[in-house]
């Protein structure tokens, strides 16, 4: 056995447990970094990589279809093995920069194995023990597959298995509208499968209801069969012939099934119990400075049972990078925390959402709108469908929820503005590039002042005045 002693163990080497790994000892502290996994973890190999590759073949596909601006649509010849192709050459691009030999060139201890707690501040790793001053959990999350009857005899594909598949789904079954379930719906339909989503509740459910509907209608249009309020109880069938069983009777049948229900906690097999760390089906509980029941041991991203983002494990990396390397209080909010779903077009969301500030601003909740179809970029790329809300409470952006081309792009200001209290002023008082999509963001600032100032009996008293003193 051979025993290490560092400042700091980061467990996985994920989104989260990258950014702690590359940060801390950049500023000069010794780390140990274990993963016994792909270094990258799930976002890299197996999310939002892969995924966003994926989306931008059958985007690609369905430009090609549409006849628009003088140009003949075409069907296009569509090689799945080939858009999987592209999916692998992407994450081979960006593999370099979460690689072992790069974290080791920043002089970072990567040890490919996996850890369990022995005690409350050592890990085993193989045949190493590793004793650290503090310890960072950053092990993620699996796919959740839940215990539907019939389920375990059926071949199914999760987020990690549909990347090897390299024939066309005929028909893919999707149980779960949830972001993976929806993207990978509408990026196989326009690949050239028929696709079911089957979702249990409402699609998009954590989203703005309206705006998710613009999402969901597009999607319907183009052909993608999308059934609510159907519960999967019971799967059957074999390979290329599959049938779901919803609660209410309906049935469907398709030839491959996606598992998109969520995802669960990467808890098991740490022994977290020998480490006083406590924990839930829902993850490793933390305090908001990321601490966990024991105070030597922090834990980011995925596994601490929070929003389920890459930027979030990014966001929770500098968090606790503050306070186990300089002891100073630090505490990770989610307030300013955005989020999107890059559908076509895409939903993007920051802070609160319609319903959420009414509750929370009562009679002071404002929302004020925008259309696309009123953007003059827009307009030009026949890219009209879409949608600003932005949430103001006392002069302030509480809330912006956008659909539309480049959403999640375009909500980036709106996280600015919210992650440091600014005023709609200040968002009004930008000057953007026109035609650009970015000015829906400066117009639905706008919307907020212009009953203000256009409306106004009091402002059209006040330049009467002036106007009849000024020279
Ligand atoms: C299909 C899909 C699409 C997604 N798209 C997006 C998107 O577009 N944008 C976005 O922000 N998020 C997206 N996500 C979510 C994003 O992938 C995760 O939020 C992010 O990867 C979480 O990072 P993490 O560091 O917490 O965990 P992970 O990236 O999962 O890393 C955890 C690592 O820990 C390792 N590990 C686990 N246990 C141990 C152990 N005991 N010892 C050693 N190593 C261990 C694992 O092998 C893994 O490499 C998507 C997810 C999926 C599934
Ligand atoms: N663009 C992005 O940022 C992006 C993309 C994909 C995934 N993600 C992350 O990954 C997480 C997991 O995504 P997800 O889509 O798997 O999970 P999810 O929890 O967001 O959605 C799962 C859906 O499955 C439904 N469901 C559960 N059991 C069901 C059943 N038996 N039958 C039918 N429907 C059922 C739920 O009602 C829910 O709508 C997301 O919450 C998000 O944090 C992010």
């Amino acid at each position: 056995m051979q025993k290490i002693k560092t400042d700091l163990l980061v467990i996985g080497a994920g989104s989260g447990g990258l950014s702690v790994a590359a940060g801390a000892v950049q500023m000069g502290a010794k780390v140990v970094l274990l993963e016994d996994h792909k270094m990258g973890g799930d976002c890299l190999n197996y999310g939002c990589v892969p995924s966003k590759a994926l989306i931008a073949a059958g985007k690609k596909a369905h430009a090609m279809r549409k006849t628009q601006f003088g140009v003949t649509g075409v069907d296009p010849k569509i090689d799945y093995a080939g858009a999987k192709d592209h999916v692998q050459a992407v994450i081979d691009t960006i593999a370099p920069v979460d690689s072992q030999e790069r974290f080791e060139g920043l002089g970072v201890h990567v040890i490919r194995e996996r850890g369990r707690f022995v005690d409350e501040n050592t890990v085993q790793a193989g045949d190493h023990e590793i004793t650290a001053r503090r310890i960072v959990v950053a092990t993620g999350s699996s796919p959740f597959v839940p215990p539907i009857p019939g389920l375990e005899n059926v071949p199914y594909l999760t987020n990690e298995s549909l990347w090897d598949l390299r024939d066309l789904p005929e028909h893919l079954l999707i149980v779960g509208g949830g972001p993976i379930g929806i993207e990978m719906a509408q990026a196989h339909l326009r690949l050239g499968s028929k696709v079911t989503v089957i979702e249990g509740e409402k699609a998009m459910g954590k989203d703005d209801p309206e705006m998710a509907a613009i999402v969901l209608d597009r999607m319907r249009e183009e052909g993608v069969v999308i059934e609510e309020g159907a519960l999967a109880e019971e799967i059957t069938g074999k390979a290329g012939d599959i049938t779901v069983k919803a609660k209410d009777g309906r049935v469907f049948k398709g030839s491959h099934l996606l598992m998109a229900v969520g995802r669960a906690a990467n808890v098991k097999d740490l022994d977290l119990e020998k480490a006083g760390v406590k924990y839930s089906n829902r993850g490793i509980e933390v305090d908001a400075s990321l601490r966990t029941s024991n105070k030597k041991v922090y834990a980011i991203g995925d596994v601490a049972g929070q929003l389920q983002f890459t930027h979030v494990a990014g966001y929770h990396a500098g968090v606790v990078i503050r306070s186990i390397l300089f002891g100073l209080p630090s505490k990770a909010k989610q307030g300013h925390i955005p989020w999107a779903t890059y559908t076509d077009p895409e939903l993007a969301q920051v802070g609160l959402t319609e319903a959420q500030s009414k509750k929370e601003h009562g009679i002071y909740s404002e929302v004020y709108r925008f259309e696309f179809e009123e953007n003059d970029r827009a307009i030009a790329e026949g890219k009209t469908t879409g949608l600003i809300k932005v949430m103001v409470a006392k002069g302030r952006p509480v809330g912006a929820t956008i659909v539309g081309a480049g959403a999640g792009d375009l909500i980036g200001i709106w996280a600015l503005a919210i992650a440091n209290n600014m005023k709609m002023s200040q968002i009004a008082g930008m000057v953007a590039p026109y035609p650009t999509l970015g000015e829906v963001n400066k117009r639905a600032a706008g919307a907020y002042f212009s009953p203000r100032l256009f409306e106004s009996d009091k402002v059209k008293k006040v330049v009467g005045f002036i106007q009849k003193y000024l020279p």
